[in-house]
């Protein structure tokens, strides 16, 4: 933005050209960018005013279009789209019109990873109606950050400018249909890519209604909720629409919903989901989503049902027999490669190599005095002895376990919750009572938990280290400080207001209407903010926070997978920073044990982990409670010990290559979908491969480590992309 008006670079002036003063002439001299882009010619005309407009028959000598294609096909890096076939020719260019190529706009080919270029292309193939004959659908499937947004708005761009006969434009009008919270992301995606001078994108809110957009020829994109989209289908319907696309489309996996019906009933034949979730996974939504690209494709539902869906369930039951399983494999076979035709799915490694170095650290931090003292105290208390005699029901031990981990935040958040429980009436008499009987006098007798201390919480003492640290080697970088529970972001709020850290906050109190805004904020350049306070159930999915550089977990959650959301928030496309994960556990507390839990996909008890769980359905037997109440006072590192590893504490190369994590797809067409290594929980296998020491290790090559070392008793550290040069 100049002076209030948006300025587009169009090309580089070469020196001599500037220094001759050619380049002020009218017409431009020989300017340095390729002669292909007609705007640079005319250099001061607006380059845009010509773009796209639709073409008059009458203003062209022959009838047709100019033949010569947008962009030069030959240019380097040009990015060339197929040409129709014979066949295709036949059904489509019944004029006979000159065949032309179409050519993505080498403005947007610049920034184009591999896997997009391939991604526009696979689109472009598919609503042509190049891959299925006479079908016109497609499933984009990429994993999340992978820029399926990008991706539709490439094709959108070239189908509004080009086409392959005589180059007459293959769409005119696009209806985007997505999630409420994401309309304005597509909206700020369009801004980013193409500026607001080639497309006039018209997204619905409350102060823009669709009438708007079918009154003003202006506008050749819709985006709309997918709630708005049900209360305005009648409009809508009165539309010609020659593009649809449905973002985080697995929704429509159930056919029988409203949403899918309404959009089933516009008559638009090109129709894209996309999607960050495997399609595969469910046979029933499976066929609800092919059959919503590719109408009738699969036949009937019953038919389907009987040709595909139930051989290949049978065949995956254990007491399948020999010529079942044969039945269902080859059934899933055929079934993958007539789909596999218009359904693309690719996974974060495609990106990985493109992105900065990613270095993981778990850091386990000494418990204070206080803390241990209290810890004792806690696990000596009658209710954690009634636990573990198994006398009581499943409840108190979610209370011991809620206890010891806010006891390993802060002893504070200890202090309150029996100070709470005092005053409230609901104090029950064989529960807490039991558990907090003379806690408080552990506590210093004048204890103010408003006064907290530092030093009171071993992981807060390594924090305020690692902040320090942060600050002082990398000023300009941003940090993104996790907890999953609020009274501790509270305690850490105060903590940056103690030490002038700027800071922002998003948690579950936070209106989703300001979500992006706080997001935007904390992302943009200009921002003071040094620390991002995410609680990691607001923050979890879709948030991109590529803004910061380091990203530190104070606490842990049961369930790997929310670690894993929050931890994959920063390293994506778009950052530009190598990028630190630090994980915080009290050494020799139950924090250690969760962290096993979650690194050895089983509980201890050896059953698989399901993931989907939060800690209130887990069951614990009597042994697994034993354990999770026991405190290792004297280890560096419960978790190294149990990895049985030869090492003396010094180990500081990493093992030989990573051995082959089984494939754990519980999908039913096969192991054809690979979740990334990125998104799956570590084992503890891999684990013992990172390179790990102890914390009085002498030579610390990693600068933060070395600086937070004096409260920290180990280390484990992964390095990813080492090589990769920002
Ligand atoms: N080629 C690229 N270069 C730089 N940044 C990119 C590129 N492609 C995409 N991005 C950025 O990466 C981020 C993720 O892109 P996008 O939101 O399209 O991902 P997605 O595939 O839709 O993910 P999700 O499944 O989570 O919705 C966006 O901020 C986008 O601007
Ligand atoms: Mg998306």
């Amino acid at each position: 933005m100049i002076g209030g008006k948006e300025v587009e670079v169009m090309g580089i002036i070469s020196p001599d050209d500037f220094n001759s003063g050619r380049c002020f002439q009218l017409g431009g001299g020989s300017l340095a960018i390729s002669s292909s882009s007609q705007a640079a010619k005319k250099c001061f005309s607006n380059p845009f005013k010509s773009v796209c407009k639709p073409s008059s028959k009458e203003n062209r000598p022959n009838g047709f279009q100019d033949c010569k294609p947008r962009h030069d096909p030959h240019a380097q890096n040009s990015l060339v789209m197929s040409r129709p076939d014979n066949n295709h020719q036949w059904m489509f260019n019944k004029s006979c019109s000159p065949i032309v190529d179409v050519v993505i706009d080498p403005y947007l080919v610049y920034h184009l990873r591999p896997h997009q270029k391939e991604g526009i292309l696979f689109l472009y193939e598919c609503v042509m109606g190049m891959r299925v004959n006479g079908r016109c659908g497609a499933i984009l499937a990429d994993e999340m950050g992978l820029g399926k947004t990008l991706q539709c708005i490439s094709l959108i761009w070239t189908l509004q400018c080009q086409g392959p006969y005589g180059g007459k434009p293959v769409i005119k009008k696009t209806l985007i249909v997505t999630p409420g919270s994401l309309v304005n992301n597509w909206r700020k995606e369009f801004q980013k890519w193409l500026g607001s001078e080639r497309i006039k994108v018209f997204p619905v809110d409350q102060d823009h209604k669709v009438e708007e957009f079918i009154k003003s020829p202006f506008y050749s994109v819709l985006i709309i909720s997918y709630e708005m989209l049900l209360r305005s289908l009648d409009q809508i319907k009165n539309v010609k629409f020659d593009l649809l696309i449905c973002d985080e489309g697995h929704r429509l996996k159930n056919s029988a919903i409203k949403t899918t019906t309404a959009l089933i009933s516009l008559s638009c034949e090109k129709r894209i989901i996309l999607t960050g979730t495997p399609v595969q996974n469910d046979l029933q939504e499976f066929f609800a989503l092919i059959d919503f690209v590719n109408p009738g494709i699969l036949g009937s539902l019953s038919s389907y049902r009987k040709i595909y869906e139930e051989p290949i369930i049978l065949s995956r039951q254990p007491s399948a027999s020999e010529e079942e399983k044969e039945l269902g494999e080859k059934r899933a076979a055929e079934l993958t490669c007539l789909t596999g035709l218009f359904i693309l799915r690719r996974t974060q490694e495609v990106i990985n190599k493109y992105l900065p170095p990613k270095i993981e650290n778990v850091v386990f931090c000494r418990p204070g005095a206080l803390q241990i003292e209290l810890y004792r105290k806690l696990l000596n208390s009658q209710a954690v002895r009634f636990c573990l005699q198994g006398l009581l029901g499943n409840s108190p031990h979610l209370i011991c376990i809620g206890a010891l981990k806010k006891l390993c935040n802060h002893p504070c958040l200890l202090f309150n919750s029996i100070k709470g429980k005092e005053c409230s009436s609901t104090w029950d008499e064989n529960e807490e009572r039991s558990l907090y009987e003379g806690l408080v006098n552990v506590f210093p007798a004048d204890y103010n938990p408003l006064m907290f201390t530092e030093e009171e919480s071993g992981k807060l003492q390594v924090l305020l280290k690692l902040l320090a640290v942060i600050r002082e080697l990398r000023p300009t970088e941003k940090v993104v400080l996790v907890s999953n529970y609020t009274q501790t972001l509270n305690i850490l709020q105060e903590v940056c207001r103690r030490h002038g850290y700027a800071f922002t906050r998003l948690d579950g109190q936070t209106p989703v209407s300001q979500r992006q805004q706080i997001v935007d904020g904390f992302n943009s350049k200009y921002s003071s903010d040094f620390i991002f306070l995410l609680s990691s159930k607001a923050g979890g999915v879709g948030l991109n926070l590529i803004g910061g550089s380091h990203l530190i977990l104070y606490d842990i959650d049961w369930n790997p997978a929310t670690d894993i959301q929050a931890m994959s928030r920063l390293w994506r496309d778009g950052q530009k920073h190598p990028v630190h994960i630090y994980r915080l556990l009290t050494t020799g507390t139950i924090e250690e044990k969760i962290y096993q839990r979650q690194i050895s996909k089983q509980d201890l008890s050896g059953a698989v982990v399901d993931l989907t769980k939060t800690s209130e359905h887990i069951q614990f037997s009597v042994e697994e409670l034993k354990n999770l109440f026991t405190l290792h006072e004297s280890s560096h590192c419960v978790t190294h010990d149990l990895l049985d590893c030869e090492c003396t504490g010094d180990k500081d190369h990493t093992g030989d290559s990573l051995e082959k994590v089984p494939i754990s797809r519980n999908c039913q067409l096969g192991p054809h979908h690979q979740k990334s290594s990125s998104l799956k929980p570590l084992s503890m296998s891999q684990l013992k491969q990172w390179k790990h020491f102890s914390g009085d290790h002498l030579n610390l090559t990693d600068p933060f480590l070395e600086r937070i070392r004096e409260n920290v008793s180990f280390f484990f550290q992964n390095i990813t992309n080492q090589s990769t040069v920002i």
